[in-house]
Formats: C-alpha cells, sequence, structure tokens
C-alpha cells in the first residue's frame, strides 16, 4: 500500500534531494499560529509536516517540546481540537501532507478505530506514536490501514532481528531515531548514524526520515548524506515558544521560523549538495 506520504518523500529521494519534515505542537500558543506556522514551513520547503498533540505526560521529549505542550495545553487544546485543525491546515499545507504525532493512551481512550477513522476524516495522511511498541500496535495499525492512515514506526538503534519486523509492517516511511533519550537539539550526530540508516535500509524500501537532535543547517546536511528526510523539532518550537515566553508579536516570530526553516530546507535541495 503505498500512501501520500510515501510518494511525497520518495519524489525527493528520486531527484536526489532530501526531505524536510519539520514537527510543531498543535495549540502552541493558539491554533492561528499553528495554522500560520505550517502555511510558512510549507512555503519553506516542507515536504510533510508533523503535528504533534499536545500531552501532560510526554516521555519522550525534551524541555522545549514538554513546554509546548504545557502552553498548548493550558489554551485549552484537546483531542477534538486535533480534528478540527485538520482541515484548516490541509488547506494551508496544499499537496503536503500532515502527520499526526501523540502518545498511545490518549489514542486508547478514544478507541483504535474511533481514532484512525477521525484522522482520516481531518484529511491526515499519517499518524506517530512513539510509545506504542510494535507488539501492541497491531489494532491501530489495522484500523489505520482500513482508513488509508500510515502508522509511521519509530525505530531506535536495536538488534537486527527487531529491526526487520518492524520495518515489515511500516508505512509511509520509517522514522529512525538518530540517537537514545529525549528529543532536543544536539551538538553532534553520533557517529553510528550511517551505519545505523544502512541497516534499516537493507530490510525496507521505505523512506526513512531522521530525527532527533537535528538543530543547524550544518546538522541537516550531515544527516542528508544518508537519510531521505530530516526531522526537526525542537529547534523549530523553540522560535515559536518566544510568543509566549518573550511577548514577541506572532508576525514577526513567524517571519523567523520561516527564516530559519529555510536555511535548514537549503543543504537538502540538490543545488546546494
Ligand atoms: O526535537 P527534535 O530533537 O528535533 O526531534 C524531533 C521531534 O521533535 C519530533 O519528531 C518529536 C516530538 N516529540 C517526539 C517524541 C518522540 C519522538 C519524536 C518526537
Amino acid at each position: 500500500m503505498s500512501t501520500s506520504l510515501q510518494v511525497a518523500l520518495e519524489r525527493r529521494r528520486r531527484g536526489g534531494e532530501t526531505g524536510f519534515i519539520p514537527f510543531i505542537t498543535a495549540g502552541d500558543p493558539t491554533m492561528e499560529v499553528t495554522v500560520e506556522a505550517v502555511r510558512r514551513l510549507v512555503r519553506a520547503g516542507a515536504d510533510a509536516v508533523e503535528i504533534g498533540m499536545p500531552y501532560s505526560d510526554p516521555l519522550a521529549d525534551g524541555p522545549t517540546i514538554q513546554a509546548a505542550s504545557e502552553r498548548a495545553l493550558r489554551g485549552g487544546f484537546q483531542m477534538p481540537d486535533l480534528f478540527r485543525l485538520g482541515p484548516i491546515l490541509r488547506e494551508a499545507a496544499g499537496e503536503v501532507p500532515l502527520v499526526a504525532f501523540t502518545y498511545a493512551n490518549p489514542v486508547y481512550r478514544w478507541g483504535w478505530q474511533t481514532f484512525a477513522e477521525d484522522l482520516a476524516k481531518a484529511g491526515y495522511a499519517g499518524v506517530i506514536v512513539p510509545d506504542l511498541p510494535m507488539e501492541e500496535a497491531t489494532s491501530l495499525r489495522e484500523a489505520a490501514d482500513r482508513a488509508g492512515v500510515a502508522l509511521v514506526p519509530l525505530i531506535a538503534p536495536t538488534s537486527h532481528g527487531r529491526i526487520e519486523r518492524i520495518c515489515r509492517t511500516a508505512r509511509g516511511f520509517i522514522y529512525a531515531v538518530s540517537s537514545t533519550g529525549v528529543t532536543g537539539v544536539r551538538k553532534r550526530m553520533p557517529e553510528h548514524l550511517s551505519r545505523f540508516i544502512d541497516e534499516i535500509r537493507r530490510c525496507t524500501d521505505l523512506p526513512i526520515g531522521v530525527g532527533f537532535g537535528i538543530g543547524t543547517p550544518e546538522a541537516a546536511a550531515a544527516v542528508a548524506e544518508s537519510a531521505d528526510a530530516v526531522i526537526v523539532g525542537s529547534a523549530l518550537v523553540r522560535i515559536l515558544a518566544a510568543i509566549t515566553e518573550e511577548g514577541r508579536d506572532a508576525c514577526d516570530v513567524l517571519d523567523d521560523l520561516e527564516t530559519f526553516a529555510r536555511t535548514l530546507v537549503a543543504p537538502l535541495r540538490r543545488a546546494e549538495k
């Protein structure tokens, strides 16, 4: 089953380029800012956009995204808002697919089947649930397949057997986690990264996106040597934080977001490579 998500990233790979997948937290600090941020990120060259559902106990997140979650929750953002936002974001994103990002517990409470159907209705092409292990993902994956939503798996460095098993049921693309720990900008990319990506590549034809710790054009360029897409969260979320934390004008901050996103995209595109 080939999804719009897979097609969008394969197009880059075929052109000898690398995709750009930004992550932002929905409702941080308002839905209006989220919509405008998506519009700007797409204009800067995003090939897919991850929309994070704010969550009170975000285990895998570092301080930057945790704080974004708190701001969005303080603003009253809830699961129905993710679905309400879908069609508005779809319009802002044009052809670019949206990937919802949420932890397992709220999805479980919503119901796997209903959640997958609601995502599809809202216009999300894919979904990532970082704390849902492969062994527990069958119900959601089957529901997502029926709804036409790609359940994108995360793979952290692990045994070859496990990588193979995860790849077998993957949809859309593979999210390769560059390093263990939580999200957040790192000074350096781990040295074993290209070996890890090669290992995944031997198990799947799906595009491979790499995320965790990428926050500069240099890091993006380094990861692009082996990955099909570069995923960036904290470095972008940190820019948007200035609206709340520093009381800066939202339009100025959105301009900064777009400018910074362009610097990340530049080394991923052929002219610069
Ligand atoms: O923030 P970083 O280090 O750029 O990493 C990507 C990331 O933010 C996004 O994909 C993400 C947000 N929350 C997560 C939780 C688990 C895995 C990944 C994520």
